[in-house]
């Protein structure tokens, strides 16, 4: 029988996103003053999030030397005296998840392999090393998030959610969950303390008013007052479960909640696509239909943001369409698209 697609960045991209979110793990409950920094569009960057950069970064360089990476981060905040301080404890933190410890020069160059600018041609990675660093600080839902795209189609993903309950039921449980994708083959979950991968699948609602949404705990990245408009449309009545990054996309997959909403809060942000390759392909091999608020299914051809897309709608294929309805009738009363 022959190998399924993909098998070998599928097993590489566990094993990356693994090591990387060990690595956030270990200092999360212990970052102080001076790990953190504001970058320029005021979000915040840690020495966390440069060192999973590193670290999911060394491991694709050595396995798939010639692919592009579109990452988030990159080193300029490190460099020159300036820098120093954070430098230098990246990586202290990123050789604590690696077998072969990186020099200071080549941590630099190997968080800038991930300076790649995406497009609508070839193999590349989409990597967000901390999905949801206002999540992280605060001690709450943050995520690893890799994704293969191959001319614009993403075809595999893997999340690490290390603060989410392997069991969203037991609330107090076990923590620590990997998400596993390839496009054609489904859906799966992995805890952190195991090898086996378990299928996944949307929760297959009856009715829309048993539903409840999902939605960013950050008023600033997704207007929640819209959202709140819409559920009431719906019907819904259950109070949206409020959670940072990826792990949105993850919770949905495996039917914690029915719908993510991610309306924009402003005309010109444009979603990254690292914030959406490996969640969006999750969603659709679990069952659903991820589509910006239009209706239009995410492009990641565009380089390195969604540019022709606006918000994010994801629900089980049986209701995206109810629910692009009721989104089109709140944000746009007059018809007008
Ligand atoms: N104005 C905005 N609208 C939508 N998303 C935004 C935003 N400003 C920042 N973000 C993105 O929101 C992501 C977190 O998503 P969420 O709100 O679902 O937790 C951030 O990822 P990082 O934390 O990786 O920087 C960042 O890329
Ligand atoms: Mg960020
Ligand atoms: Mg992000
Ligand atoms: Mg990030």
């Amino acid at each position: 029988m022959s190998a399924l697609a993909f098998a070998a960045e599928r097993a590489v991209a566990i094993h990356a996103v693994l090591a990387a979110s060990k690595v956030c793990q270990r200092v999360f409950t212990k970052l102080v003053n001076g790990e953190t920094v504001t970058k320029k569009d005021k979000s915040p960057v840690t020495i966390a999030d440069y060192s999973a950069q590193a670290v999911v970064n060394t491991f694709l360089n050595s396995s798939f030397p010639s692919d592009p990476i579109v990452g988030e981060e990159d080193s300029k905040d490190l460099r020159g005296d300036a820098g120093r301080l954070m430098r230098e404890k990246v990586l202290e933190l990123a050789n604590s998840g690696l077998d072969t410890p990186l020099t200071e020069q080549s941590i630099l160059e190997t968080i800038d392999r991930g300076t790649y600018g995406g497009g609508a041609k070839g193999r590349m990675w989409a990597l967000d090393p901390i999905d949801g660093t206002k999540g992280f600080l605060r001690g709450e839902q943050f995520a690893v998030c890799l994704a293969l795209i191959i001319d614009g189609q993403v075809q595999v993903g893997v999340m690490g959610c290390p603060n989410l309950p392997v069991d969203a039921k037991n609330q107090d449980g076990e923590k620590g969950c990997l998400f596993i994708t390839v496009k054609g083959q489904g859906a799966f979950q992995r805890n952190f303390s195991s090898t086996t991968e378990v299928p996944i699948s949307m929760s297959d609602i009856q009715s829309l008013t048993d539903a409840s949404f999902c939605e960013s705990v950050e008023s600033g990245h997704s207007n929640q007052s819209e959202a709140a408009k819409i559920a009431q449309l719906l019907g819904i009545t259950k109070a949206p479960v409020r959670m940072d990054s990826q792990c949105k996309y993850c919770s949905i997959s495996r039917g914690d909640a029915e719908v993510y909403l991610r309306l924009p809060v402003s005309a010109t942000y444009e979603e990254k696509i690292w914030d959406h390759a490996s969640g969006s392909l999750l969603v659709a091999e679990a069952g659903g239909i991820v589509s910006d608020v239009y209706g239009r299914p995410l492009d990641f051809s565009h380089g390195r943001t969604l540019a022709t897309n606006s918000g994010v709608v994801a629900a089980h294929a049986k209701i995206h369409a109810k629910v692009i309805e009721a989104v089109q009738k709140v944000l746009f009363p007059e018809g007008k698209l």
